[in-house]
């Protein structure tokens, strides 16, 4: 490097610190200048948030739908106390209505997103009555405050019947009739709200993604039934639908030791089936949640296995297609 071209760049820092430093200077003069100019901004653009989700729900909500404060959120759930989880979108919490109603209480967690969540929520269930379906009994709309009010579920998710099977009391693990009519009963959820709700109020969204989640939650009632110690519904440390491809293949009987009736089996296989079905890879393989309800109930036959979807294992990577036919 030669001597001017080592000025310049000496020249070129020294100004550099000297902005910096300015900056800084400036910064601590006037903090608090601009910090109550970036929270006007911030506060203006979250009044026009609540500004339209007031006018979605004038528009849209429907008259059943009852509006509470946020202090009577607050006393009906004594002030948040007993917390009955947490989902994706905030805490959900237990609450008693005026007339002694049992209420889950979902605050929204206003830091995410624009409100997207509540007007599709409103705009969804709201509009449902389905025995498969919850159903919405109420919201608060406060600035910076969004609450979701639901009828309460005494059982809970499914969740802890599915993934939790273990840490389950003797008596309470679900049997294969009862999760199969849990199987049906979401499926018929699903359909409901796809044939009425969603179609009017979202277009035309994939409902063959809503297949696949169907199925997969499907597969996994099974692989936990069939191992609820293993707390990850695998088989041994085999992800489950590849657990059953490799059966398939070695030619194995198609068998699930905890289906030991001739019913159970039925009900086992007919679950397995229509779970793989429902993940195949192409979406246009995957059959529509009619079809699938007809496949479970027996009126379509489900003794073909569907080809193996490409399936990423958190153990192994995924064995080859099969397309093996059960014995
Ligand atoms: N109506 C209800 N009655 C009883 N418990 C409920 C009710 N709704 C939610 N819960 C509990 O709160 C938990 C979180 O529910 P939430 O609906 O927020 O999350 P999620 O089902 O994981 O879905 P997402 O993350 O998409 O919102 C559930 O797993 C369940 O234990």
């Amino acid at each position: 490097m030669t001597m001017p071209d080592a000025l310049i760049r000496l020249h070129g820092i020294v100004a550099a610190v000297t902005g910096i430093a300015i900056a800084c200077i400036i910064i601590c003069i006037f903090r608090r200048k601009i910090w109550s100019i970036l929270s006007k901004i911030c506060c203006r653009r979250r009044t026009k948030i609540d500004q339209d989700l007031e006018a979605f729900i004038r528009n849209h909500g429907p008259l059943a739908l009852k509006r509470y404060s946020f202090s009577h959120v607050k006393k009906m759930t004594n002030s948040f106390k007993d917390k009955l989880g947490q989902g994706g979108y905030g805490g959900v919490y237990k609450g008693k209505l005026s007339d002694g109603h049992l209420v889950a209480v979902k605050l929204l967690n206003t830091s995410k997103g624009n409100g997207q969540e509540f007007i599709n929520e409103v705009a969804s269930i709201s509009k449902t009555s389905h025995v498969n379906v919850i159903s919405l009994l109420g919201y608060c709309l406060e600035v910076d405050r969004r609450v979701l009010i639901y009828e309460f579920m005494p059982n809970g998710s499914l969740e802890i019947f599915i993934y939790k099977g273990d840490t389950l009391k003797s008596g309470q693990q679900l049997g294969w009739e009862k999760l199969y009519q849990i199987a049906i009963g979401i499926g018929r959820g699903l359909e409901y709200l796809r044939r009425e709700v969603f179609n009017r109020n979202f277009g035309n969204v994939s409902h063959k993604s809503d297949v696949y989640s169907y199925g997969m939650m499907v597969l996994e009632m099974v692989g936990c039934r069939e191992n609820p110690n293993a707390g990850v519904c695998n088989t041994g440390d085999l992800y489950f639908p590849h657990w059953i491809y490799k059966h398939f293949e070695e030619g194995k009987e198609f068998e699930l030791p905890s289906a030991v009736t001739s019913e159970e089996k039925e009900i086992a296989k007919k679950m397995i089936i229509v779970g793989l079905w429902c993940i195949q890879t192409r979406p246009i393989d995957r059959p529509s949640i009619n079809i699938v309800l007809e496949m479970l109930q027996g009126s379509i036959d489900t003794s073909e296995i569907p080809p193996m979807p490409s399936l990423s294992s958190p153990t192994r990577p995924p064995i080859h297609s099969s397309t093996t036919s059960l014995s």
